[in-house]
């Protein structure tokens, strides 16, 4: 048990504080007549990742001061490792702020101090014995990839190389969170992907509990566990990463996957009838067992027509199979549509008719 934990918090929160390291109930917080945060709640377990997703002004950067004590929310609940920070003195929110380890877009290295210096400052903050500090920085900047560069100054780094440093200075002070704030916003995808690869890495190595704050799917999709999506100041769809991309049920959620869910192609897109045409394109969506099963072979075996495959694909998310394809069935046949819907409908898979092809020969 940490040293931060009252004595007091833990009886009046036993569960809580072994399993949540943190809870936010129905918090708000209003600037005029915007509410930055409209009753928001979710927890985050200990060593889960949860990513937040939002477009740029849905709250989360109010999100991360309410979380880390910059800013007062109105109301609600913030408990962190079992104690409620809205009640707390801002005195008091200085030992809380050292549970929290921040890791941000920009790095926030500081220029002029090496980078064995960076990672040990908050351990200087806390007074720690020089020797412990360096000590303590070297296995950070082993555990990142980085013991050569000890003696480095930040600008003699590359962007993947300031935010490992920053990583390793962010869990210096051994903190029950890590607050991760758009941190591979910056860095190009090659490199996104190294730094989430090290995340996860440090997250199954010390069991970490991360958020990840962002607003790019593809984050989430890289190592989150949980994810949950925020607009104007609500939480409006939460879940496993996998089921909310198989699934997502708010028009925000279906926005953001765009990029990386398969889309019927615009060309096909842009020629779709709503009353008729030679051919009814379906999209299918399914996830689990039966998303890599045999299934377009036994529909095919099914139907006296066949069909034709328009385009999709199978993701894996979190070892799961998760299908998205676009399949065209000829209207010739008017019951066959309705019979390839009932026959990937009882294999629960979501199938929607999205239009006729008008051109397709
Ligand atoms: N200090 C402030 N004064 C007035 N309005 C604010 C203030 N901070 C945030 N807001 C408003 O609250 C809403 C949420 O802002 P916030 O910065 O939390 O969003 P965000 O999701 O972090 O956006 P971005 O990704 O662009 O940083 C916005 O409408 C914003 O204009």
């Amino acid at each position: 048990m940490n040293s931060f934990v009252s004595a007091t918090s833990i009886e009046a929160h036993p569960q809580a504080a072994a399993e949540e390291v943190v809870r936010l109930t129905d918090v708000k917080r209003r600037f005029g007549t915007t509410p930055a945060l409209d009753g928001i709640s979710l927890t985050v377990k200990r060593g889960e990742i949860l990513g937040i997703i939002g477009r740029s002004g849905a709250g989360k950067s109010t999100l991360i001061r309410c979380l880390n004590g910059l800013e007062r929310a109105d109301s609600g609940e913030i408990f962190i490792e079992g104690r409620d920070i809205i009640r707390l003195q801002e005195q008091e929110l200085q030992p809380l702020r050292r549970r929290i380890g921040m890791i941000f877009q920009h790095f926030n290295l500081l220029s002029a101090k090496t980078v064995e210096e960076n990672v040990a400052l908050p351990l200087k903050i806390e007074g720690v014995s020089k020797n412990e500090r360096l000590k303590r920085a070297h296995e950070l900047l082993d555990l990142v990839g980085l013991a050569d560069k000890a003696k480095a100054y930040p600008a003699s780094l590359s962007g993947g190389q300031k935010q490992r440093v920053g990583i390793a200075r962010a869990l210096a002070a051994r903190p029950a969170l890590l607050l991760s704030d758009e941190a591979t916003s910056a860095l190009d995808p090659e490199t996104t992907r190294s730094i989430l690869a090290l995340l996860k890495d440090i997250n199954r190595k010390l069991g970490l509990t991360i958020l990840l704050i962002t607003h790019e799917m593809e984050v989430v999709r890289g190592i989150a566990d949980r994810v949950a999506v925020i607009d104007a100041g609500r939480i409006v769809e939460e879940g496993q990463v996998w089921s909310v991309f198989a699934n997502p049920r708010a028009d925000i959620t279906r926005s953001l996957l765009g990029g990386i869910r398969p889309q019927l192609p615009d060309h096909i897109a842009r020629r779709l009838s709503k009353t008729g045409g030679s051919e009814a394109i379906l999209s299918v969506d399914l996830a689990g067992p039966e998303a890599q099963g045999a299934l377009f072979a036994e529909l095919s075996a099914a139907l006296p027509h066949s069909f034709r495959l328009v385009h999709g694909g199978i993701d894996h998310i979190q070892n799961q199979p998760v299908a998205r394809f676009f399949i065209a069935v000829p209207s010739r046949d008017p019951a066959l549509a309705g019979k390839v819907e009932q026959f990937l409908t009882a294999r629960s898979a979501r199938v929607e008719v999205l239009g006729y092809d008008t051109d397709h020969v």
